[in-house]
């Protein structure tokens, strides 16, 4: 298990990671720590990694602190964005590259990489050249040689963002494969909610150098710790509500309160709603009147406004612009922002 405490990480004056507690491992196999562009997590995972002094704090691992151990002594294994591969090598003497170091025979490490390469599909890849490769599979091979010399912990800093978003969705899914059975708990770093929630098991959100919630991707979203929190998960509207003893009542309708909400107090909160937590359908006795209308993909993105208020809503069926349509909430598409 991964122990930060009080970690605070500087380039110069500048303090960029503030007094950080965190704890990594555990029940959680993957981790991601997210957050917007420059609020700090590539410094935080880089301070881990022993490639970024610490200002002040302890990082330590199974109780012992890392301060004194070197980068290369501390069985991590590092991926970054570019993946960083050895261009003149081959795929195989790449993944290879940290074994002979650790006194692995040849022989040996012959073995490893033909299981790597099975591990992250790429079989019989050992003799190509890393530049044939394309963008998804140069990262696979990142991610085989981080994990060929069997590191106690994975840290992956955004190893999708040079991809296209249809590569970046395929390769999240197989780099979690790919750590879930290898069995190495995983740290990684991303500023994109939707790929966090594909591939970590806890979610840490990190703001301006402090981490500011850390739960479950379900639950992060349906208990957000704050409203920035909530929007940066992607609400785009966050509307007053009431806490009943069952439900939460809100302008457009009451909500059952399910065991996603059952923590939340009674009495009044703050509801965080996505464009499709609110079902708009053509109605003439409707409260709301459409004041936007664009298909998507066999739906319609609509903004509706009722009691002078303009809220975000999907409908199943064209809606135009001056239509009056009543809006239905989606319960579990809705959370409650805790503080
Ligand atoms: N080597 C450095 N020297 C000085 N300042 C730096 C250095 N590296 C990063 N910073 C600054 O530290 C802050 C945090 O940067 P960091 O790269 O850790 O953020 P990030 O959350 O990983 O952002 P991104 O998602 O854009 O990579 C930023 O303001 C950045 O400009």
């Amino acid at each position: 298990m991964l122990t930060l405490r009080d970690v605070s990480v500087r380039y110069g004056s500048d303090e960029v990671v503030h007094g950080v507690d965190w704890e990594v491992g555990g029940d959680a196999l993957v981790t991601a720590l997210l957050g917007p562009s420059g609020c700090g997590k590539s410094t935080l995972l880089r301070a881990i990694a022993g490639l970024e002094p610490v200002a002040s704090g302890t990082v330590a691992f199974d109780g012992v602190d890392l301060q004194a151990i070197p980068v290369h002594r501390r069985d991590f294994g590092v991926v970054f964005q570019d993946g960083q591969l050895f261009p003149g090598r081959t795929v195989g003497q790449n993944i290879a590259y940290g074994l002979a170091r650790r006194g692995v025979s040849r022989a040996q490490a012959r073995q490893r990489v033909a299981e790597l390469l099975d591990l992250v599909q790429l079989p019989g890849a050992a003799d190509r050249r890393v530049t044939e490769l394309s963008g998804g599979q140069a990262q696979r091979v990142a991610v085989a040689r981080a994990l060929a010399p069997r590191p106690r912990l994975l840290l992956l800093d955004e190893p999708l963002a040079a991809l296209d978003r249809r590569l970046r969705d395929d390769l999240a899914v197989a780099i979690t494969d790919i750590v879930r059975d290898s069995g190495t708990p995983t740290v990684v770093v991303t500023h994109d909610h939707v790929e966090a929630a594909m591939m970590a098991d806890v979610v840490s959100v990190m703001r301006a150098g402090s981490i500011v919630d850390t739960a479950a991707p379900q639950r992060l979203w349906r208990r957000p710790a704050n409203e920035w929190v909530a929007r940066f998960l992607g609400a785009t509207d966050i509307v007053d509500g009431v806490i009943g003893s069952a439900a939460l009542a809100t302008a457009f309708g009451a909500i059952e309160i399910d065991a996603d909400l059952a923590d939340a107090p009674a009495g009044p909160c703050r509801a965080a709603l996505r464009p499709d937590s609110l079902r708009a359908d053509r109605d003439d006795a409707g409260r709301a009147v459409v004041t936007r209308s664009a298909p998507l993909i066999g739906t319609w993105r609509v903004q509706a406004v009722i009691d002078g208020r303009a809220l975000d809503a999907v409908s199943d069926t064209a809606v135009a612009v001056g239509d009056r349509v009543s809006l239905t909430p989606m319960p579990e598409r809705i959370g409650v922002v805790r503080g």
